[in-house]
């Protein structure tokens, strides 16, 4: 057999921000707006400041307004919640991301409801979670948008075909399996208690894999010519003392028995950015009643 298709989340991520781009120039050329996004770090963690610095530099390339707001890791709960509450009356921040995990005496959730729903580009907000799940319109968390996109892409329509989604957190697992369903899709959500996955997942012609384990499924639990989706961004030690990113499924298995796949990295993880910069757009046509956007 020969080897699945790649799915470059490259190359599609970046003709999803050309088509942004185009139209944050005409909401810029006709209404005199320019999208705002806020993103929020908290701590000097590396791997997160790197990706604020990508974050803010897309947000730029496309035309928005990029606010960074850096604080320090003792940053009292109260100051992270009043900086909020200043972005949520801005009127040029149309979109606030706080970039998580935060440091552990601030609590999470409360940083979570303290975002307008409306600006809420992360699509976290208990607000956003019941209008998805109620197939109202709502802001989509950007991880399972950007893999919903790429199987879209691959698979055209989605109806009837059977998906299972490995891992069940609310920031991937539980929102994509609501798109799936959204899509008419059978959707089964496997997680650590699940019994006999390999099983489960060779059942599968749609396959999610969202559990922050690497390279832990394997080829032989994928049905011939599925559609594999590694939504897993894991930083492998070697042993020449050197690091690799690699997914959650072990690709060089998986790649010979799948239909198309999507790697690691340069699969998911741009589309994450990618749907961050469409969400904020969308928000800032909703905030000022312009015609909706869609992608
Ligand atoms: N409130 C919040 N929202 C988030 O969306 C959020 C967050 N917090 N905290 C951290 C995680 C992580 N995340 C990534 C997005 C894109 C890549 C990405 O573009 N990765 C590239 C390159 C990775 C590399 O080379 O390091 C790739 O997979 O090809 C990675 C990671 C969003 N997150």
């Amino acid at each position: 057999m020969t080897d699945a298709k790649l799915i470059d989340g490259t190359v599609f991520s970046g003709k999803l921000r050309e088509t942004i781009a185009s139209r944050v120039a005409e909401m810029k050329g006709k209404h005199r707006i320019t999208p705002g996004l806020a993103v929020v770090l908290v701590g000097e963690d590396p791997a997160s400041q790197v990706y604020v610095r990508t974050k803010g530099k897309r947000t730029v390339e496309t035309g928005m307004n990029s606010f960074e707001h850096k604080l320090p890791a003792d940053t009292p709960e109260d100051s992270l919640l009043l900086l909020i509450d200043s972005l949520n009356k801005d009127p040029a921040v149309h979109g606030i991301l706080v970039q998580l995990p935060v440091p552990k005496h601030i609590d999470t959730q409360k940083v979570i409801e303290a975002i307008d729903p409306a600006k809420d580009v992360d699509g976290f907000h208990p607000v956003n979670v019941g209008r998805l799940a109620a197939g109202m319109d709502a802001l989509v968390p950007c991880t399972p948008l950007g893999s919903l996109l790429l199987l879209k892409d691959n698979l055209g329509k989605l109806g009837g075909l059977d998906a299972v989604v490995i891992g069940r957190s609310n920031i991937v697992g539980k929102p994509m399996a609501q798109l799936l369903i959204r899509e008419s899709c059978t959707v089964t959500i496997a997680h650590s208690q699940t019994r006999d996955l390999p099983s489960v997942v060779r059942r599968a012609d749609i396959v999610i894999a969202a559990v922050g384990r690497p390279e832990m499924i394997k080829g032989d639990w994928i049905k011939p010519g599925a559609t594999v989706i590694d939504v897993g961004i894991n930083r492998i030690d070697l042993p020449d003392g050197k690091t690799r990113l690699v997914g959650d499924v072990d690709f060089a298995s998986a790649v010979k028995v799948a239909g198309a796949i999507t790697p690691v990295p340069g699969g998911v993880g741009p589309m994450t950015i990618a749907c961050l910069l469409r969400n904020t757009l969308v928000a800032c046509a909703r905030q000022h009643n312009l015609p909706e956007v869609e992608f």
